[in-house]
This record gives structure tokens, C-alpha cells and sequence, in this order.
């Protein structure tokens, strides 16, 4: 194909007519086809559905120099009607266009989760990492509900100052099923109404409507994710009980007038209801870290070992033993590489047409990034299907490794605004967690050890497919320094 200006579409496989591509696109595992598609037709693959049309970047370089390199063009999100304009989450950062408030609620996060701001957080972190290892200590069975306390919690106290002290929690309940019913609708930017807007004009109560019934439940979810916090908040500032918070600094400099940057409330709930994809992610997360160290034990014991020779066996792990910790960090990246959290990142929009490599990108383009495969380059890593932390240890010419955070948190000026405060919470749970636990298999029937099959879920994050394991505290000495971890701040 040959565009308007004389250039042509970059290559992919044939079309089908009027419908495009949309039988090549599996429901499954996405990430693993436009893999298979970039062997065939090179690293951008062009594909388009019902005439709209999309790239699919398969290595760290296009994407690299197409969404930060020309960030100025490739910034903007697909227009999903379904999603933005009907369940409303345009008013979340995540989904904002490209423009004015997009770059407000951009501001607004970087001031208090940039590199250093983010230090403010730590305190917080350690308190809420060894309330869980306390939990751990109680029922290590039930690990995957204390990760996702742990993440909960951490990120509602940051937020909100709200502390999350059951699952029941009603912030945590309402915008966890927004989440899941969305899920449920179908990937973003995939159903009819997508392709054909007017349909968004059907009344409910017509047959054929039933989607906007549907998108209406959500609807109301996600205006209570964004109502529900802040209004609580408002009532604890009001009552002097409130803690310092993100959301509760910028309520201050709002009503103070201190800041003409932001002028409406509504701002305000938008940019701080964007950390709830966080707390998600960073289950995953965690979850793959500890499926991997019950599959790979000589990984684990290796941290072990460096952490005993560091930190020793009379306090837990503190962010300053990081630097002395490098194997831990390998072991972190490799986690991260291992299971990308967000196999596709979040699709991006060229919003102008552009020449890329003598090929044409049309206006309008969604373009996504295969971050998966990019963890997966051979270019970089060595037998990619294999967890092995120590290819982080030695990047040398035959080895040479890509840092995993260089691409798991997406690109240019819509890369992942939470990145560092994930990474510092990411680090320590993993620390100390390897500092007071061994991470074992479960024992059948007969008494014998059954290595748990790994598989991850497929979806817009990649959780580890439920697994069975045993958790046992490491020593007595172990157990007791958890039980006498300062938890009130
Ligand atoms: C392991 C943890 C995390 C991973 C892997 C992750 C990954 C990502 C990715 C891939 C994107 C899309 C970037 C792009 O469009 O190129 C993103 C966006 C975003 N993330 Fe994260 N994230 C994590 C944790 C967090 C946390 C803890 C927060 C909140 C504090 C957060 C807040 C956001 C927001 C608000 C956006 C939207 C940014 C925008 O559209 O401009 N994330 N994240």
C-alpha cells in the first residue's frame, strides 16, 4: 500500500476487505501473535480494523524513537468511545487526551512522585511492608490477600491518607469492580461502538442497547471511585483528623488559592484516582516474585545469602541497604522481565501523519508498544524463557542487558508517572520478604514436592495463574524482629 504522500504503510500481513485485520487478532495472549507477526514482517507491523488504523512496535528502538523521541506527535490516547466517552474514564490521567489538562494532571503527579519527592514515602512504605510481613508471620497460606492489603493500604495512605485495614474496604471494593465489570466489556477499544460512534446515541431501552446499560453500571462505579475519597478526605480535613496526604496537599494549595494550576475539584479527583492501575500492577508484581523464587530456590538463597552478609540477622531491611544489595536488584529486574506487568502498555495515538523509516505512519494510528517482546529481544537477553538474575550481573558484549524499567513502565511523556515510588515499594517487599521467609513447594499426596506449573493469565496485566506454595519463616530469630517491627507511625 501506498499512502496519499507517496509513502508507503509500513509492512504487515494481508487484509481482509472493510473488516481489515480483525480475524488476524486473537482474544488471547495478544502480545504473542504480534510477536510472531514482527518475525515475519519486522519490528513495526501494520494492521488496521474496519479502516482504523494501528502499529505494533516489536523492539525497544522503534518505540524508543517514535514515543520519546517524537513524543510531541505520539503522545495522545486511541479515542475508545465505550471506555472514555460512555463509562467516563476520561476523567482519569490514564485515559486523557493529549493537551492541556493531560499535561496539568501530568504536573501535578510529577511534583510529588518525581525521583526525590518520592522519598517522602518511604516511612510509609517500611510501616506498611512490616505490617505485612506481620500478617505474613499469621497465615503465610494466604499470601496473595496480605499482598493486596499491602498494596492497598500503601496506596491509600499515600493518596488519601485513608487507612485499608480489611478487603471489605468500600474505596477499594467499588473501584475493584469498575475494574473488573470494564475487564469484563472486552478489551479497550475493541467493541462495536468503537468503530461505530453513533451507536452511543442508541436510547437504553432499545434492543442492541444493551452495552450502554451495561456501560452505565460502570458508570456510576467510577464516578463513586472518584467521589467516594475525596469527599471523605474533605469531612476529616473539616474535623482536623485528616492525615497529609497527596490528594490532601493539593485540596490545601486549592483552597488556599495557592496555585492557579488547577481550578476545579474535579481535577483534583481525576489526577489522584489514577493511582488505583498501580496497586494492581504492583500485586502482579509481587506475585511473580514470589512464584519465581518457589521455582528457582538457588535464585532465592543467593539473595539470602547477600542479604545475611549485609544486613545480618539483628534488624530487617532498610531502602539505605540498597546499594550494597545488587544481587536483590537483579533479582527484582529479573522478576519485572520475566512476567511484564502490562504485556501492551496502554496504546498510545500518533495525533499528525509521519515518515518513519521511508514508511508512513497515518494520522490518527494507534500505536502499540509489544513490551513483552521486547523483554524477550535476544539482542539483550540470552535464552529469554529462562529466569536467570545473574544476566543483570555481567552486560557484557555477549550479554548485553537492557534494564526491564526501561520499557515495563511504557514511554515518553505518558511513561508511568508512578514509577519510582513502585520501585521503591516493589524493592523493599521483596527484601524483606527473601530477609525473613523461604519460599517452598507444595508437598502432594504422597509427601513428595510438586513444583508448581508457572503461567501467567492473559489480559491488559499479566498476573501469575493461581499457584500453590509454602511460606515458612526463615528462623525464630526471623519471626521475632518481624513481630517487633515499629508499625505506628
Ligand atoms: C509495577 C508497577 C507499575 C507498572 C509496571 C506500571 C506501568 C505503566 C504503564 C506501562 C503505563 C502506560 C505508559 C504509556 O502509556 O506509555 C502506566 C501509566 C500510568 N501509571 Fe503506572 N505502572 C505501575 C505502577 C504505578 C503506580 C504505583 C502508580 C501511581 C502512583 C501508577 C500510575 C500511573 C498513571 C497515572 C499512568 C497514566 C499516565 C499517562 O497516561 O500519562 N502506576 N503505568
Amino acid at each position: 500500500w501506498t499512502t496519499s504522500n507517496g509513502h508507503p504503510l509500513p509492512p504487515g500481513p494481508p487484509a481482509e476487505p472493510f473488516i481489515g485485520h480483525i480475524r488476524i487478532l486473537p482474544s488471547q495472549y495478544q502480545w504473542k501473535t504480534f510477536a510472531e507477526l514482527g518475525r515475519k514482517y519486522g519490528d513495526i507491523v501494520y494492521m488496521h480494523i474496519f479502516g482504523r488504523p494501528m502499529i505494533v512496535l516489536n523492539s525497544i528502538l522503534s518505540a524508543t524513537e517514535l514515543m520519546v523521541e517524537r513524543g510531541a506527535n505520539y503522545s495522545d490516547r486511541p479515542r475508545l468511545v465505550l471506555l472514555s466517552e460512555i463509562m467516563s474514564w476520561d476523567s482519569f490521567l490514564t485515559f486523557l487526551p493529549y493537551g492541556d489538562r493531560f499535561r496539568k494532571y501530568r504536573r501535578l503527579m510529577q511534583q510529588h512522585f518525581n525521583s526525590t519527592a518520592v522519598n517522602k514515602f518511604k516511612p510509609l512504605q517500611i510501616e506498611e511492608t512490616h505490617r505485612f510481613l506481620k500478617n505474613m508471620l499469621d497465615s503465610p497460606e494466604q499470601f496473595e490477600r496480605h499482598i493486596h492489603l499491602l498494596n492497598a493500604s500503601t496506596m491509600m495512605m499515600v493518596t488519601y491518607g485513608h487507612r485499608v485495614t480489611t478487603e471489605s474496604d468500600e474505596y477499594v471494593r467499588t473501584a475493584e469492580r469498575a475494574i473488573e465489570l470494564t475487564v469484563e466489556a472486552g478489551s479497550p477499544g475493541t467493541h462495536l461502538v468503537d468503530f461505530v460512534p453513533w451507536l452511543r446515541f442508541l436510547p437504553t431501552w432499545m434492543p442492541g442497547a444493551a452495552f450502554k446499560r451495561y456501560a452505565f453500571k460502570i458508570r456510576r462505579l467510577v464516578r463513586d471511585m472518584l467521589d467516594i475519597p475525596v469527599n471523605r478526605l474533605k469531612e476529616d480535613m473539616a474535623s482536623k483528623t485528616a492525615r497529609p496526604s497527596f490528594a490532601s496537599a493539593l485540596l490545601n494549595a486549592y483552597e488556599q488559592q495557592q496555585t492557579v494550576d488547577y481550578s476545579h475539584e474535579e481535577d483534583i479527583k481525576g489526577v489522584t484516582a489514577g493511582i488505583f492501575g498501580g496497586m494492581n500492577l504492583t500485586q502482579a508484581v509481587l506475585m511473580s516474585f514470589v512464584l519465581a523464587m518457589v521455582l528457582h530456590p538457588e535464585a532465592a538463597a543467593k539473595a539470602q545469602k547477600e542479604i545475611d552478609a549485609i544486613v545480618g540477622h539483628d534488624r530487617l531491611p532498610d531502602f539505605h541497604d540498597r546499594e550494597y544489595l545488587p544481587f536483590v536488584d537483579c533479582v527484582m529486574k529479573e522478576t519485572l522481565r520475566w512476567n511484564t506487568p502490562v504485556p501492551l502498555g496502554i496504546p498510545h495515538r500518533a495525533m499528525n501523519s509521519d515518515i518513519y523509516r521511508g514508511k508512513c505512519i497515518p494520522a490518527g494510528t494507534m500505536v502499540i508498544a509489544n513490551i513483552w517482546k521486547m523483554m524477550r529481544d535476544e539482542q539483550f537477553y540470552l535464552e529469554p524463557e529462562r529466569f536467570q538474575p545473574e544476566r543483570f550481573q555481567c552486560a557484557d558484549s555477549r550479554n548485553a542487558t537492557l534494564d526491564p524499567k526501561s520499557a515495563i513502565f511504557g514511554f515518553g511523556r505518558r511513561v508511568c508517572p508512578g514509577r519510582f515510588f513502585s520501585d521503591n515499594g516493589i524493592w523493599l517487599a521483596m527484601v524483606c520478604l527473601l530477609a525473613t521467609f523461604d519460599f517452598l513447594p507444595p508437598i502432594d499426596d504422597d509427601g513428595r514436592e510438586v513444583m508448581p506449573k508457572p503461567g501467567f493469565q492473559s489480559g491488559f496485566t499479566s498476573h501469575p495463574m493461581p499457584f500453590k506454595c509454602r511460606i515458612s519463616r526463615r528462623s525464630e530469630r526471623a519471626a521475632l524482629l518481624v513481630r517487633q517491627a515499629p508499625t505506628e507511625q
